[in-house]
Parts: structure tokens; sequence; C-alpha cells
């Protein structure tokens, strides 16, 4: 069982290290941070080492899509970073997320050292049913198309994947446990939804499933952070 407040992951979503480095000290309770894009590139792969070097739990999320070879080669330098969990796109395909799996896998047998755990995102959690037909030309249904991404993430031996809370059910009922899955898009009641599109509560995600819930402005945007940091934990807990 994972320990309650190492399921909340809190997206370290600011421009640069000193930012990153405020919010580590103000909320000594949060034990998994993610370092997303813009953080990755202000501050450069020296962060990572650095917050696991203080104990804490990294999700690096790069959002790997490319060719095997490019990403194979990028996932064996991640991999000297020490994170815990990584990011490629599902839709690169079951021979890229083998490549990824299987270059964090090697690098780390050669280092000696635990490789960080691959997760395939499937859909955005940005996205609806209107931009996925209309717009990306695919006429599953959210639930179904992600399904069937999670089906590649297996394929492809990663384990585990992103998806919005709405989809772990299925994921769940037709995979069973053999994928972690880590949900963002959540969202405490009455929380702003802003850009996201697919949310759901804590507890909705937890219940759908969910092993990891990414949150970001919920609580680093929240006038009380750790308060917000706090009721997410009290509401899973339940
Ligand atoms: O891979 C992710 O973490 C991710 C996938 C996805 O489909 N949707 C999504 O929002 N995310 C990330 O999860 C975080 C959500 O942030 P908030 O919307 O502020 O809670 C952001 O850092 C996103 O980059």
């Amino acid at each position: 069982m994972i320990p309650v407040a190492e399921r909340i992951i809190v997206a370290l979503d600011v421009p640069d290290a000193p930012t990153a480095w405020q919010w580590v000290q103000r909320l000594p309770q949060v034990r998994f941070w993610k370092v997303g894009l813009e953080l990755f590139v202000a501050a450069g792969p020296g962060l990572v080492k650095d917050l696991k070097a203080q104990g804490l739990r990294v999700f690096l999320d790069l959002k790997l899509h490319d060719i095997p070879n490019t990403v194979a080669g990028a996932c064996r330098r991640v991999t000297h970073l020490g994170a815990d969990l990584l990011t490629v796109h599902a839709a690169g395909g079951t021979a890229m997320l083998r490549a990824a799996a299987d270059a964090c896998a090697r690098e780390a047998e050669h280092l000696g050292i635990p490789a960080p755990a691959v997760l395939a995102v499937t859909l955005l959690t940005s996205l609806d049913e209107t931009v996925l037909k209309d717009e990306l030309l695919i006429e599953q249904s959210p639930t179904d198309y992600v399904a069937h991404l999670a089906g590649l993430a297996l394929a492809g031996g990663v384990p585990g994947i992103v998806c919005s809370p709405h989809e772990a059910e299925a994921v769940r009922a037709r995979l069973g446990d053999k994928l972690l899955i880590v949900t963002p898009g959540i969202r405490p009641a009455g929380a702003e939804v802003a850009d996201q599109r697919r949310t759901c509560t804590p507890l909705q995600a937890i219940r759908a499933g969910a092993d990891y819930l990414v949150v970001g402005r919920p609580v680093l945007a929240a006038p009380d952070p750790a308060a917000a940091f706090a009721a997410i934990v009290e509401e899973i807990a339940l």
C-alpha cells in the first residue's frame, strides 16, 4: 500500500529553481513532486538530482514523443537523474514505448540504480470528446480511446499510464492491476477547472482506481496551500 500523502504528486509548475525550492521548503508534507516542462527547461536536470538528494520522490514529466532511437537516448540520460517516474506519449506507438522501457531498464542495470517507471500519457486531460472527434478525427469515446492506448502501454512493456480519472475505472476493468494509473485533472469540489476538461475530485479518482493523483494549481494557487494539500489527504484517507 502506498502511504496516503505519497499518493498525491504536486506539480511544481513554476518558472525557476529558486521558486521550486521555496515550495519544497514551504510544504515539507509533500513527499512527491512533479517537475514538468517549464521547470525542467528553466532549472535543468540538476534540479531532479537535487530533489532526490533531499529524499523526495520525483516525477519527471517530459512527455517524450519521437522516434524510438531518440526517445531511448533521452530515457538513458533521464535514468542517470534518479527520477521515480517519467512520461512518454502512448501515441508514439509500441516500438517507442518498448524502446523507452528497455533503455531505462538497461541503463539502470548498468548504473546499479533503480530505473524510472515509464508512464504512457494517453489522452491529455485538457482534451474532450469534441476535440477528439473534430480535431483529431478519432471517432472513439475518450474512454475507449484511453483503454486502447492503455493496451498499447501494456504491449510496449511500460509499467503505467497517465489518464483522467474518468477512464481509470474502465482501464482497471479491462486490464486489472497490470498498470500503474496516475491521474491529473484533479479538482477538489469548488476548485477552478481552468484549461482542464476531464476532471474529478480526489476521492472520485481514488475510487476509480488511481494509484497516484497529480495536483498543481488546486494546491499551489490556493489561498492556503498547506491546508489545500491537507484537505486532499483527508479526503482520500476516508
Ligand atoms: O502528464 C501529466 O502529468 C499530465 C497529463 C495530462 O493529461 N494532464 C495534465 O494536466 N498533466 C499535468 O498535470 C498537471 C496538472 O496541473 P493542474 O491542472 O494545475 O492541477 C500539470 O502539470 C500537467 O502538465
